[in-house]
């Protein structure tokens, strides 16, 4: 079945996400690819919607966060675009307070999962918020560092904003705090998206042949169990799994009981019973997860005895 790529432009308020969003998508034009998007503001008045063409499939998401309290809305969205529309990529506009691992969390329905393709999180970084960052409180100090922390790319625009030796310190901090990620000066959000798509392409070619293992930062983990588990063993599980777990999410039955929605965030699980029987699929949201392991350890609770 075909997947969709996905794509989330993450970034504080003003970084640049849309002006990168129009790039992308005249050059997504140029290749022939068919593209839709989910915008997402915390206002009730559509401000960026204009940038997107008339025949470009859109959702808007207002007034909330897909991080909080629009997070069981943008599974219906993007449900709604993968079945209306023949897509090659959805490209996500996240609001500037959102975490990129709450995005995915939101965006990953254990119905969906085995259609859509986490591709990248890029997120655009404003050089002169960054350099002025000790006058915004901590939680949004620490929200941007974040949103820096988990990207696969990070774009620093405004660059014409700074001076070449603060870009130069600029580029050392976010390397610090991301190792792994790409790191690209922008002004304008003035990329080769040729660029881009190598960069993506690359992930996608060690994706296969690591088993996802190294290239992408927040990876994720489908496993569709095809009968009932034990509560106490899956319980276990839960207490001796890694912190680069973040999140889990999905359906789960125990012994006979009915289905489960399960959700795992913040190190708190939480069951609410099901209305439907849904395929018992898990959605795992983590940095570097490894993917054997977790296969391994799913089977494991699938064959062991019930209590
Ligand atoms: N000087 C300068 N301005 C820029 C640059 N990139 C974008 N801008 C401007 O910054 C403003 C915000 O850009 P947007 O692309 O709307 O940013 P955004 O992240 O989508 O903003 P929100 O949706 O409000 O969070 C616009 O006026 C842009 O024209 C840049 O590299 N340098």
């Amino acid at each position: 079945m075909k997947q969709v790529e996905i794509i989330v432009l993450s970034g504080f308020l003003g970084a640049g996400k849309t002006t990168l969003l129009q790039r992308l998508l005249e050059h997504e034009k140029e290749q022939g690819r068919k593209i839709g998007v989910v915008m997402n503001e915390m206002g009730n008045v559509s401000i960026d919607s204009d940038a997107v063409p008339n025949d470009t499939p859109l959702q808007e998401l207002l007034n909330g966060c897909v991080c909080c309290t629009l997070s069981d809305k943008l599974e219906i969205k993007l449900a709604g675009l993968v079945q209306d529309h023949d897509l090659d990529a959805i490209y996500i506009e996240t609001t500037g307070i959102a975490h990129p691992v709450d995005v995915l969390h939101a965006s990953l329905s254990p119905m969906l999962a085995n259609r859509l393709n986490i591709k990248s999180v890029i997120t655009l970084l404003d050089s002169v918020t960054w350099q002025k960052r000790d006058t915004l409180n901590v939680q949004m100090r620490q929200l941007i560092s974040e949103q820096v922390k988990h990207a696969d790319l990070v774009l620093l625009n405004k660059i014409d904003s700074v001076s070449a030796d603060d870009k130069q310190a600029i580029e050392a901090e976010i390397r610090a705090l991301n190792p792994d990620g790409n790191i690209v000066p922008t002004t304008f959000a003035r990329v080769d998206p040729t660029e881009l798509t190598a960069a993506r392409k690359k992930v996608t070619r060690d994706h296969i042949k690591l088993h996802a293992a190294d290239q992408l930062h927040i990876k994720t983990f489908v496993y569709t169990f095809s009968k009932p588990i034990d509560e106490e063993q899956f319980e276990s599980f839960l207490r001796d799994m890694p912190d680069s777990i973040y999140r889990i999410k999905g359906y789960l039955r125990f012994q006979e009981g009915k289905t489960l929605l399960f959700q795992y965030s913040y190190g708190m699980p939480v069951y609410q019973p099901a209305d439907l029987k849904y395929t018992n699929t898990l959605v795992f949201i983590g940095d570097q997860l490894d993917h054997d392991a977790l296969h391994h350890a799913m089977r494991e609770l699938e064959q062991q005895k019930q209590a």
